[in-house]
């Protein structure tokens, strides 16, 4: 399984709204390169446009300017090799664990005493072996996730795209969620676009973070993180990880998208 290798370049994106009397440009001029098995964050505040982008590399919308390049080739049509995992699990009810993970086997026509195999292994590399045989609504919010991770993972996609997969969970399940991915990320060795408003979790898990603008969407600014993978929460402690915080931070302070509390305080309705 060879990851894949992604660049958009000048990557625009226009919705045409209002039974077509008005457009929304949800993106412009982005450029941004992802070396094949790098995790990648997109950061940045609510409706810039994060969600767009990840569709354009997909391949489940078009771009209206520029060119969004898998592999060194326009991308036209959702790719074969793609694993997907969204903010609410969109797992089936009436299909056991297993089956939801068996989901892409059985679309692919391919469900076997392999394809069974490796979804069992999933399952015991997320910690489910004991609920193959369960339903999703005897699972927590976390299980949920994780069985959406491996039905993703089930196929060995080359490129794992993920919308927010955490936002829908607690605090404490979220930490784990990440440890676990950061593990998981390391063993598949795939390239991952992950989409987060959560800066601390960016910055955690990545090795490029593209921080975007409010909308219309453009790329502002783009960190590397090397600390060594997988990570443990206890590193979130470390003096590079809190200084990479802080200067994500201070670019979105210094897009307004943050005000300090002087400025809060100010006004005084309170
Ligand atoms: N299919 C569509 N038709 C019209 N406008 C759209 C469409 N999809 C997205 N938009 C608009 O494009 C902008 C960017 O949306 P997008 O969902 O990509 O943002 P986002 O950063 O993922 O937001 P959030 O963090 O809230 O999920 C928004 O103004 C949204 O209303």
């Amino acid at each position: 399984m060879k990851p894949i290798e992604i660049s958009c370049k000048n990557v625009g994106k226009v919705f045409t709204v209002a039974k077509g009397t008005e457009t929304v440009t949800a993106l412009e001029g982005a450029d941004l390169y992802i070396k094949p098995g790098e995790f990648v964050s997109l950061l940045g505040p609510s409706g810039c446009g994060k969600t767009t982008l990840l569709r354009l590399i997909s391949g489940l919308e078009e771009a209206t300017s520029g060119e969004v390049l898998v592999d060194g080739a326009p991308v036209h049509e959702p790719h074969p090799e793609i694993g997907v995992v969204f903010q609410n699990d969109l797992l089936m009810p009436w299909r056991t664990v297993l089956d939801n993970v068996l989901l892409q086997a059985d679309i692919r026509k391919n469900r076997n005493p392999e394809t069974r195999q490796r979804a069992l292994e999933l399952l015991e590399y997320v910690g489910l072996e004991d609920f193959s045989h369960n339903y999703p609504h005897q699972l927590s919010g976390g299980m949920r996730q994780r069985v959406g991770i491996c039905r993703a993972l089930l196929h060995r996609p080359r490129l794992l795209l993920m919308d927010e997969p955490f936002a829908a969970l607690d605090a404490m399940t979220r930490d784990q969620m990440s440890v676990d991915l950061s593990a998981v990320a390391k063993q598949s060795g795939t390239t991952i676009v992950f989409v987060t408003h959560s800066i601390t979790e960016a910055v955690f898990l990545s090795d490029q973070i593209y921080v975007m603008s409010a909308r219309p969407g453009r790329i502002v600014a783009d960190f590397e993180i090397d600390a060594p993978k997988p990570r443990e929460l206890r590193h979130r402690q470390d003096p590079s990880f809190a200084n990479k915080v802080t200067q994500v931070t201070e670019v979105f302070e210094s897009l307004g998208v943050f005000k300090g509390a002087a400025a809060q305080s100010e006004g005084g309705i309170l």
